[in-house]
């Protein structure tokens, strides 16, 4: 089974996965349900009940290995649920063709930018179309359709990136190479976007800015945002509402205007 990351990778791409499915009726972008996961002889998600909104953005928070990613993978179905359910984007996940269409409407964003170095920005940001149909693996910003490089283009524009379309992804710095990440992610107008500690590489500045745009940008799209992070003001700052995991449960579900820094820390006590 691919991890998150390789998704990202073309030629892991669910290129079957009709890029327009079925619309989302459930009112949700994603619905699990009494989720179990099992690693090994290891339960790490223990009966996970959790909704996110259409339009919501929530921050994932806790300990180390309490499930945050493992809750990420499990509603894009990357982890098998060995109990419970989980719905995305209206789409049974414990289904093949469901998993599909749900990742193909999905965004991805990671704690490193993953781009291809020696592509051009504008050519990592083509990459994110990837699950259109008739897309090939090759493409480039080069030899794209131009409707696609428009659309590369214009989400470069929107995270400030317009002037550095041509430049190699390695040449940029750490916070604009995730800005670069952050438009790859969004161009396809995915209706949910997931991010694994998508600061977590960067310095605090970098971070805030990244962060700022990212959560502002998936607002504007109407688009539902799941990130883990270990910044706690991150979490109170960028999300709408806030989800403690703690080994394997969730211990904490509040919107993030009725949280203060010390109930977030509190889950890290003991
Ligand atoms: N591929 C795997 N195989 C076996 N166990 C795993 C695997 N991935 C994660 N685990 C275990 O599942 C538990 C939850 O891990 P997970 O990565 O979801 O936690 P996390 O909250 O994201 O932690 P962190 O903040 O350290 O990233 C941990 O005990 C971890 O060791």
């Amino acid at each position: 089974m691919p991890d998150l990351e390789t998704l990202t990778r073309r030629a892991d791409a669910p290129a079957a996965a009709p890029f327009h499915a079925a619309p989302d009726t459930s009112g949700a972008a994603c619905r699990v349900t009494g989720l179990v996961v099992r690693r090994g002889a290891r339960e790490t998600l223990r009966g996970v009940d959790f909704t996110l909104g259409a339009t919501e953005r929530v921050a994932l928070i806790g300990p180390n290995g309490a499930g945050k990613t493992t809750l990420l993978n499990a509603v894009v179905g990357l982890v098998p649920a060995a109990g419970g359910a989980v719905e995305t984007l209206g789409e049974r996940l414990d289904r093949a063709r469901g998993r599909a269409r749900a990742r193909a409407r999905t965004g991805f964003v990671f704690q490193k930018h993953g781009l291809v170095r020696r592509r051009s920005a504008l050519s990592n940001v083509v990459h994110g179309l990837m699950a259109r149909p008739g897309a090939w693996r090759g493409w480039s910003a080069a030899i794209a359709p131009a409707p696609w490089r428009a659309d590369a283009m214009e989400a470069l524009a929107e995270v400030g990136l317009a002037d550095r379309a041509g430049d190699r992804a390695d040449r940029l710095s750490g916070g604009q190479a995730q800005r670069v990440a952050v438009a790859r992610a969004l161009v396809s107008r995915p209706r949910l976007v997931i991010a694994d500690e998508p600061t977590a590489s960067l310095d605090p500045a970098a971070g805030r800015e990244v962060m700022e745009l990212f959560s502002a940008l998936v607002a504007r799209r109407g688009a539902a945002l799941l990130f883990t992070t270990h910044d706690m003001e991150h979490a109170l700052a960028y999300a709408d509402r806030v989800v403690g995991l703690r080994d394997g449960r969730i211990a904490l579900d509040r919107p993030a205007a009725d949280c203060a820094l010390t109930d977030l820390e509190a889950l890290f006590d003991g």
